[in-house]
């Protein structure tokens, strides 16, 4: 490892770094250094590989395993039970373009696909005072009065085009949804939602930043109903390749692979090491960069990488702990970005246990707040089944934002605790008594960056820092421009594009 990397036929200094790129016809480009091999990392080295301007990309992540948060256990009878994220989403720009990578990367026959017809994309639930309600849906969930709500959706909808546009440049997502719809939906359905995406909590966090969608709806159209109806802005093109077609023709709703979703960095990864660009590094965490004359020095525990171009994939503290002092107002940002913890339930069960059919439910903060979230896996992917035998996957998310409050420190939380408090709410939620024939606990310490109020001003701040200081370093992953794995995905290629062109 020590020393590795780095070409020595540098012409000018780091701080020219970015003219240089775009002359590079006439200089060859050098070594890029992609810090963190997450997915974000992963698709910026996919990216760096395919451009004939790059000719040695460097990978350094600090753990023995590829894929950050796309983790998915494979057990010998077939089984699969995901850590991480379970269900990708095809729709929109950044919904096609990972598709176009997962039919490049030859995964397509691999996919397992379900439609928006499908019981799963169809019904999902709330669990409020004691009981699993179904989300409304479709015309006749518009219409009536379908509890937990107390009055028919349509009367918010239709009263929403009336209300004024804000003109503040941010807002909390509750207090938006509570201006424009009104606060009984603000204080279940969207509570629910941000638990179930951010696993946070809708009074922090913003409604620019998470849901874009929305406050451009509000911004362009004047209203949320105009905006759906209108659309609320533009987004970045992304050609579909046949895969993203025959998404779009089939309706898919969302995607997985047959043995996980870690297939997906698994199969980057085997690309990037047949491309012969590519030094892909494990248990090789960086401590510190400091910029040199040479571009960057990353010192790890046993060695230094040279590298004219870092793209940060890490966790923003993670970064902020690397950086020089030098860059005292980039670390502070970053270290502001807060994150939660999720504690991550996997239980199977003898049978088919469930006495509804669904994607999952959920819990606003106001019934339980510690409890997130229940997936029923076996629902939407049935093929993640053991072969043998029938019996039901379940995967119980607990804590984000509340992790403290409910269990104290993560490291202190006992795996016994927390499997106690996923079986009880299966038992209270699902009428399900019997035991678990197969568990697993996991806690993802500060797994889901928290985009609060402000979150676009703080990125931007960043942003420009390091275009005022001639930084050659990008900043990539969940903790800037969107948490899904799409988004994510999208950020590796958008941060390619502005360094070396289209
Ligand atoms: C429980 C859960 C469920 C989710 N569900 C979904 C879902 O259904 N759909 C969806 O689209 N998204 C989902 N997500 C979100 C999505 O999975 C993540 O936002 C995304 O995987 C983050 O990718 P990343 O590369 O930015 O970060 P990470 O995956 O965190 O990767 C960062 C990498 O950097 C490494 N690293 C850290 N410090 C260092 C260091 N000093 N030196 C070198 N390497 C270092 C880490 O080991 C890690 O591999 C979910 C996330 C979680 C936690
Ligand atoms: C209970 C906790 C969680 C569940 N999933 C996540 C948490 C924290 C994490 C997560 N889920 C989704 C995303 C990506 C968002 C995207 O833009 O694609 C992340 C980071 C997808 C998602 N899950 C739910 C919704 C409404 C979405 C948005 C996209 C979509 O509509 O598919 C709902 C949901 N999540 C969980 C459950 C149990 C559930 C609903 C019943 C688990």
């Amino acid at each position: 490892m020590a020393g590795s990397g780095g070409d020595t036929q540098r012409t000018r200094g780091a701080r020219s770094f970015c003219s240089w790129v775009f002359t590079s016809h006439i200089t060859p480009m050098r070594t890029v250094a992609v810090l963190g091999g997450g997915i974000g990392g992963l698709a910026t080295s996919y990216y760096l590989c395919k451009s004939p301007q790059i000719t040695k990309v460097i990978v350094l992540e600090s753990s023995s395993r590829l894929g950050g948060w796309l983790w998915s256990t494979r057990r010998s009878d077939g089984a699969v039970f995901e850590h991480g994220p379970r269900g990708i989403r095809p729709a929109g720009a950044v919904g096609r373009n990972t598709l176009n990578m997962v039919e490049d990367l030859g995964l397509a026959a691999e996919l397992l696909p379900i439609t928006y017809s499908h019981v799963a994309a169809k019904n999902r639930y709330l669990y409020v005072k004691g009981k699993l309600h179904r989300m409304p849906s479709g015309i006749s969930g518009l219409l009536r009065t379908v509890p937990p709500f107390s009055r028919p959706l349509l009367l918010s909808v239709a009263k929403e085009i009336l209300v004024k546009k804000s003109k503040k440049d941010d807002e909390s997502i509750h207090s938006f949804v509570s201006r424009r719809l009104g606060q009984e939906l603000a204080d279940i359905a969207v509570d629910s939602l941000c638990r179930g995406v951010f696993a946070g909590d809708c009074r922090k966090l913003s409604v620019r930043s998470c849901f874009p969608p929305l406050y451009n709806a509000e911004q362009h159209r004047g209203s949320l109903t105009l905006g759906m109806l209108l659309g609320s802005g533009p987004s970045p093109v992304v050609v579909s390749g046949p895969l993203a077609q025959r998404s779009l023709k089939e309706s898919w709703a969302q995607w997985s692979l047959k043995r996980g979703v870690e297939s997906l960095p698994e199969s980057i990864s085997d690309y990037l090491q047949q491309s012969g660009k590519v030094e892909l590094h494990r248990d090789a965490a960086v401590q510190r960069i400091c910029p040199s004359p040479a571009g960057w020095k990353i010192h790890l525990e046993n060695g230094v990488v040279t590298a004219d171009h870092i793209f940060s994939a890490l966790p923003a503290k993670a970064l902020s702990s690397a950086l020089p002092s030098s860059c005292q107002p980039l670390i502070q940002e970053l270290q502001d970005i807060a994150t939660v913890t999720v504690a991550v339930v996997n239980l199977e069960y003898d049978g088919s246990i469930l006495p509804v059919t669904g994607f999952g439910h959920l819990l606003p903060s106001s019934e339980d707040p510690a409890l997130l979230g229940v997936v029923y896996d076996s629902v939407p992917f049935p093929e993640h089944n053991r072969s043998d035998g029938q019996t039901t996957r379940l995967t119980v998310m607990m804590g984000g934002a509340w992790f403290q409050e409910e269990f104290g420190p993560p490291e202190m939380v006992t795996e016994e605790r927390l499997l106690e408090r996923a079986t009880d709410a299966v038992s209270f939620h699902l009428g399900v008594n019997s035991s678990p024939c197969w568990s697993l606990v996991s806690v993802h310490r500060d797994c889901i960056p928290q985009y609060y109020e402000g979150h676009h001003r703080r990125v931007e701040s960043m942003r420009s820092f390091i275009k005022k200081n001639e930084l050659p370093l990008s900043l990539v992953g969940a903790c800037y421009d969107g948490v899904s794995v799409n988004d994510v995905i999208f950020s590796g290629r958008t941060a390619v594009q502005e360094l070396l062109g289209a």
